[in-house]
């Protein structure tokens, strides 16, 4: 039986493709066009960080599975995001299968560096097409690539593709149809790559290049003449503060519409229920469990998307390796790699992409600092914490000649102030770890170009449909549970307080408020912060629902900003947001980080620093304002 299946095999299997190339080069994108998926896309180096697989049927008929892997520079990896390349396309992963072809994809703008991939690839002895993406590009700059020339020199099919385009793929298409049916080739072992030495190879795309290439009018590279300015020692970091400080402005000043509109639909939606339902238990879970709490999260809906919405576009407009070159100098003064940057700028989103970017890294004491610092990095989780905390407490008027809006420098302030102490704990676990030398950033620069208006959309819908898909699962079901526990057992006899007080879990709540309370944290506080432990956002929803459920007197309550002015002193606010900028809250980052160190010490340590800064920092900033009179 051992004889036949391979053979059986070899006719019957959907080939399987690997799209392998340089960081940056397309892969992505070209994947995503041939298999209609809309894996993660931006103008950096490293932003696949996993294998992907997809599948597609070409214009012939013919089924082909189909590979997305990280970039890299060489198959000889050196950092964990390679390797996973180089296993795959080696055949050294467990329970894989090596692929049956190589869709080797280029940079046509930028051969001299792409070329020297391809031919060690080419050593492993794969069926191989060249894809050299990015031809739109090239013929503007007036880059002539002979195609025919090229395919004759590497001994392999060659097409012009442009991923971005609809019908940019075509020719690649065309080509793997043309593919012989051969049964499976067994590919070289890797070794085979390191046979020839990297001078003789750099020698050889040298030859190459000057037989099929030609600078015709090359008009010297706008992105040269943007970054004069965009990397200037001086103008630069003023480039980038402001544009930092621009995306805390909007994400106030733009939101405030959209979000009245929320917060006024489900007002009405809350006012309507109650209107039809007489008052009853029923009506309590629909009101103040559900409305109450999921509505209080729905409103950070215009918030989330504007924060992306600016990340989405400096991701894909070229600017951020330019901004970890500015920072490098920043990030290397407390011992972290400049390629630290993105990782730790992925974290403004979640601190799980950010903690997974961080496999770009090559040392791997850089990497596990990286990992150790991510959470500190404000995830979106924590927007809808702090605006609502601002919302309420802190006045929405300009300051400063009506240039900055008080609300959007509050929530730059907390930003900040979570990046520094970033930077502070990276010093720190540095000097336990022994200090290696900074090594210089070898990052490449790519070219700027618009961000394509699709990609954006469809980033933000993505963002738009998870923050929706988490509000309409994780935090309802949390929202009514929690109901559940806040309205039962109810009040005794002759209670004075809300029935909230007196349920399970008021109790709880009153229990933790004997730890909390010498930082401000009353009991209602306290029964939020547990459902926070499963997404920072739920605690918004928490508190939502137990002030709502603690209103005395008839009214409903939808609107959570109002109460908890009334609710809570100027201190309690502060320290709850200083607790937010440190809290371990989320358990999904916890398990992510045992993951990638392998080793759960880490999470507990991450959880245990976390937790005590942010009961060190809670606990200064309430007495710091209590004695200041606030
Ligand atoms: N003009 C143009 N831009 C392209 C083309 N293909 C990709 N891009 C852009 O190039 C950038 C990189 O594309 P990706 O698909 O993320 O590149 P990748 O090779 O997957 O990169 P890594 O995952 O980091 O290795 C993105 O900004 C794309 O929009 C193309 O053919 N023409
Ligand atoms: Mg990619």
């Amino acid at each position: 039986m051992g004889a036949v299946e391979p053979q059986v095999q070899a006719v019957t299997r959907t080939p399987l493709i690997a799209l392998l190339g340089n960081p940056n080069c397309g892969k992505t994108a070209l994947f995503n066009r041939l298999t209609g998926a809309r894996q993660k896309v931006a103008n950096y180096a490293g932003v696949t960080i996993e294998r992907k697989e997809g599948s597609f049927t070409s214009p012939a008929g013919r089924a082909f599975r189909v590979l997305d892997l990280p970039g890299a520079y060489s198959l000889s990896a050196t950092t964990p995001d390679e390797a996973i390349t180089r296993d795959v396309v080696g055949g050294l992963r467990a329970g894989e299968q090596a692929p049956d072809a190589v869709v080797c994809v280029v940079n046509a703008t930028n051969l001299r560096l792409n070329l020297r991939l391809v031919l060690e690839i080419r050593r492993l002895g794969l069926p191989m097409v060249l894809a050299l993406n990015m031809v739109d590009v090239a013929h503007k700059r007036g880059i002539k690539i002979d195609s025919a020339k090229l395919a004759q020199e590497l001994g392999m099919t060659v097409v012009d593709t442009v991923a971005v385009q609809s019908g940019g793929e075509l020719s690649l298409l065309k080509a793997l149809d043309l593919m012989p049916h051969a049964a499976a080739v067994k590919a070289a072992p890797l070794s085979a790559i390191d046979a020839v030495p990297v001078e003789e190879t750099q020698r050889e795309v040298r030859r190459i290049l000057d037989a099929c290439v030609s600078y015709a009018n090359d008009t010297g590279n706008l992105s040269e003449k943007i970054d004069d300015v965009v990397l200037h020692p001086v103008f630069g970091p003023i480039l980038l503060a402001a544009l930092m400080f621009l995306v805390f402005q909007a994400v106030f000043s733009w939101a405030a519409v959209p979000m009245e509109m929320i917060s006024g639909a489900v007002e009405a939606v809350g006012a309507w229920v109650g209107g039809m339902m007489s008052a009853g238990m029923l009506r309590s879970l629909l009101v103040e469990g559900i409305l109450g709490g999921v509505g209080s999260v729905l409103v950070f809906l215009p918030q989330i998307l504007i924060l992306f919405f600016f990340i989405l576009v400096l991701e894909d407009c070229g600017y951020l390796p330019r901004a970890a070159f500015l920072l490098d100098r920043v990030m290397g003064g407390v011992g972290l790699s400049g390629r630290a940057f993105i990782p730790l700028l992925s974290s403004f989103a979640c601190a799980i992409p950010g903690v997974m970017a961080a496999r770009t890294i090559q040392n791997p004491r850089d990497r596990l600092v990286t990992i150790m610092i991510a959470p500190l990095m404000t995830c979106s989780a924590r927007l809808p914490v702090y605006a609502l905390i601002i919302a309420a407490f802190i006045p929405n008027r300009d300051v400063g000649g009506g240039l900055v809006n008080l609300q959007g420098l509050v929530l730059f302030i907390l930003y900040f102030a979570g990046i520094i102490s970033a930077m502070g704990v990276a010093w720190v676990i540095k000097r336990f770890m022994g200090a290696n030398s900074h090594q210089p950033l070898m990052l490449e620069l790519p070219s700027y170009h618009w961000p394509h208006l699709r990609n954006l959309a469809l980033g933000l819908w993505e963002r738009a449909k998870i923050f929706l898909v988490r509000v309409g699962t994780v935090i309802l079901a949390l929202m009514v549970l929690l109901w559940f526990l806040s309205s039962f057992p109810g009040a005794p006899e002759g209670a004075t307080q809300p029935p909230i007080y007196y349920s399970i879990a008021g109790m709880l709540g009153r229990a933790l408020a004997v730890v909390f309370g010498p930082i401000g944290f009353g009991w209602q506080i306290c029964i939020a912060l547990v459902p926070g432990m499963a997404a920072r956002e739920v605690a918004v929803g928490a508190l939502g629902t137990v002030y709502a459920l603690s209103q005395t007197g008839d009214e409903l309550a939808t609107t959570l900003a109002p109460i908890i002015s009334h609710s809570w002193s100027l201190p309690t606010a502060l320290s709850l947001l200083a607790w937010y900028v440190f809290a371990p809250q989320c358990i999904a980052t916890l398990s992510v980080v045992r993951r990638e160190t392998g080793s759960v010490r880490y999470a507990f340590i991450m959880a245990g620093y976390m937790f005590a800064l942010a009961y060190t920092a809670s606990f200064i900033t309430y007495r710091v304002a209590i004695a200041m009179g606030a």
